[in-house]
């Protein structure tokens, strides 16, 4: 289990001059930009959690958060029973985290990509091998996991990003927009690896844009806008609040009520 409790990250600077004080992003101001400002939410072993919301909501950060690669100017993150801003190691330990740069090394094929890292988590040999063909096999890779990265196409990096991402087999995975550059065949290969950490009891959190993503996949769906959770909760109670059986409406709804 990962929670999340009213967490907040600011950065120096302010987006002033794209507008007027009605138009101006209300997280911009005494020279700082609050880019999130209040974002709780959970995500429990079997469930997975889809972040969604509007562009610039804060998605990418809070994620970054919770990967330990940016630090919070306020709030909690507990996994597992462990308080991972008190722990950062563990943090890297325990979560697996895709972020929006697939990060390669250009010169290294995809296998040697994957290895390297799994060698980094201080997997042995055999065991690095033969998570790989695991995960080639789960993710389609076997026809390019000896080309170099930088002769891959865009879902093929993906994919490598991805395999890298839980090649340590981390108790907690987190994907930031993992379907960007996917071809609908390997999109489709990419939301069944998803479904499949709902059997092995892990906790899945990813951020996207795609509704009938989350419809597929979320037990769980956690919408930010403007920095703040402006729902979390079930499917259920999604269409209930947005008053709409539709995904789409129930998310328009919530959103604007929430500006
Ligand atoms: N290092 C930074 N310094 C200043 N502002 C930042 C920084 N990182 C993010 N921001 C700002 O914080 C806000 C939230 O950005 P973030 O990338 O988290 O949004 P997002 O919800 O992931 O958006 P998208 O859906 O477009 O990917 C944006 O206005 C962005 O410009």
């Amino acid at each position: 289990m990962i929670e999340v409790s009213n967490l907040a990250k600011r950065f120096r600077g302010s987006a002033r001059g794209a507008g007027n004080a009605t138009t101006r992003d209300p997280r911009d101001h005494d020279g700082w930009f609050h880019a999130v400002r209040d974002v709780s939410f959970r995500c429990g072993a079997g469930e997975v959690l889809g972040l969604l919301g509007p562009n610039g909501a804060g998605k990418t950060t809070t994620l970054r958060l919770l990967s330990s690669a940016l630090r919070p100017d306020a709030g909690s993150i507990h996994a597992n029973g462990i308080d991972l801003l008190a722990d950062p190691l563990a943090a890297r330990k325990h979560i697996g985290f895709l972020s929006g740069s697939t990060g390669l090394y250009g010169r290294l094929t995809a296998r040697e990509n994957i290895e390297y890292f799994g060698r980094l988590h201080g997997m042995s040999p055999p065991y690095l091998k033969r998570r790989c063909d695991e995960l080639f096999d789960l993710l389609h890779m076997h026809e390019f996991s000896n080309k170099r990265a930088d002769q891959l196409s865009t879902g093929m990096k993906q994919k490598c990003a991805i395999a890298r991402t839980v090649v340590h087999e981390p108790q907690i995975v987190i994907l930031d927009e993992p379907t960007t550059g996917l071809d609908v065949m390997s999109a489709k290969i990419l939301l069944d690896f998803i479904a499949s950490y709902k059997a092995l009891r892990i906790p899945l959190i990813f951020s996207t844009h795609h509704l009938h993503e989350v419809e597929k996949l979320c037990d769980r769906v956690c919408i930010i806008n403007h920095g703040k959770t402006a729902f979390h909760g079930t499917m259920d109670e999604l269409r209930h609040l947005g008053a709409s059986a539709d995904l789409y409406d129930a998310f328009v709804s919530v959103v604007n009520q929430e500006a």
